[in-house]
């Protein structure tokens, strides 16, 4: 299915997918760490003697990354990035990052962590997230609808709409708190509790994720039913690995997205498609971990081809080194979708934000404006 291109036609097309408005609705705040900041953090500790870091580098430059050692390589990650200044950077970086490459909304995840040798609470941890939010320089980040003007558009024009004008990009902001499948019943309803407490500083639901090796659907339930009884709406990982009872499960359990849905079998795939909860798209992802033999029989076509609700999204963009911009040119050149096509994926993903009606409403005009500047075509 694969279209061949030409280079001079392949850059812009490239560089079309750059400046496309885009929704990301799945993107763990340490997975998208840079490269480069993780060797400088890890060059610090080695220098203090904290850790080797020979040993911290060849793990962060190497290319393969099977789901097992992803979940290894989350845990030197935390090594390197679980202190308050640390998280506050990362977050800074991570915003700006996505901003640059034009993201309009970004809905980030992280987990709240108790690390008692730092002091950090998970409320302390988010604490630290909120001040790298708000430390954005060079963007303007709308974390609360008070950076709305009263008829419900943004006081601030996005890049994508500025045709080359000399403007601040602007980017909304919300945040999900994750729940780690290592937890504990009791851990996932302080998260939860959290989100609760947090909901007036941008945190607009929760997240299920965390090596689909280790734990039980049970454990998280009540936390999960907890969140659904308050209103919170909750996206899970589902199906990374086969792991039928869960996925029943999860499907009957009825979360407001799911991530990833690779492992289905043709029960489950049915039951998905008569449900239409929305399904966060991550190709790079699922083909560096396996959960899809390829890009080309990934499951997006049969989903896109049944119009069922998608959005395209990263996953981690530094562990997988990619981005959402590549996400959507992965889109044209594997499957031969149109701009046209792309630009109302992306345009759609706007229905599936877990932030309220206003923000809705701003970001329909974000692409109304795109479309009436010709990137529509
Ligand atoms: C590759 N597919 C994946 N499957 C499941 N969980 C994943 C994941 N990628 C990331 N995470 C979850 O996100 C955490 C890192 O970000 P935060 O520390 O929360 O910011 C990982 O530890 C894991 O729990
Ligand atoms: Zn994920």
């Amino acid at each position: 299915m694969g279209t061949e291109r030409k280079p001079e036609a392949e850059k812009e097309m490239r560089e079309w997918c750059v400046a496309l408005p885009k929704v990301e609705l799945h993107a763990h705040l340490n997975g998208s760490v840079r490269n480069s900041t993780l060797l400088e953090l890890a060059k610090q500790l080695g220098d203090k003697g904290v850790i080797v870091f020979e040993d911290f580098k060849d793990v962060i430059m190497k290319n393969s990354r099977s789901l097992p050692e992803c979940f290894k390589l989350f845990d030197l990650f935390h090594i390197l990035t679980t202190d308050h200044d640390t998280v506050t950077r990362i977050t800074k970086e991570v915003v700006g990052d996505f901003a640059a490459e034009n993201v309009v909304y970004l809905e980030i995840r992280t987990t709240p962590k108790n690390n008692e040798g730092k002091g950090m609470t998970k409320r302390s941890y988010m604490n630290a997230v909120m001040k790298g939010l708000k430390s954005v320089e060079d963007v303007d980040v709308v974390l609360y609808d008070s950076n709305l003007r009263t008829d419900g558009t943004l006081n601030c024009t996005p890049m994508s709409d500025l045709a080359g004008e000399m403007k601040k990009k602007k980017i909304y902001v919300k945040l999900l708190l994750s729940i780690d499948r290592r937890e504990t019943t009791s851990a996932a309803l302080d998260t939860v509790n959290l989100a609760i407490e947090m909901k007036d500083q941008g945190v607009v639901g929760i997240d299920l994720s965390g090596n689909p090796a280790i734990g039980e659907w049970e454990t998280y339930l009540p936390a999960l039913k907890h969140a659904k009884e308050l209103g919170v709406p909750i996206t899970v990982h589902c199906g990374e690995v086969p792991n039928r009872k869960e996925i029943q499960a999860v499907l009957d359990f009825c979360p407001q997205r799911l991530g990833h849905v690779c492992c289905l079998d043709d029960e489950e795939w049915k039951k998905l498609k008569s449900s239409m909860i929305p399904v966060e798209i991550c190709l790079t992802s699922n083909v560096m971990t396996g959960g899809t033999p390829s890009l080309e029989l990934h499951h997006f076509a049969d989903l896109y081809n049944a119009k069922h609700p998608l959005s395209l999204c990263t996953d981690d963009s530094g562990l997988f080194s990619t981005s959402l911009s590549n996400e959507y040119y992965l889109v044209a050149s594997t499957f031969g979708l149109s701009k046209a096509e792309l630009f109302r994926l992306a345009q759609g993903a706007v229905e599936f934000v877990f932030a309220d009606d206003e923000v809705k409403k701003s970001l329909r005009a974000v692409f109304e404006r795109a479309a009436a500047n010709g990137l529509a075509m």
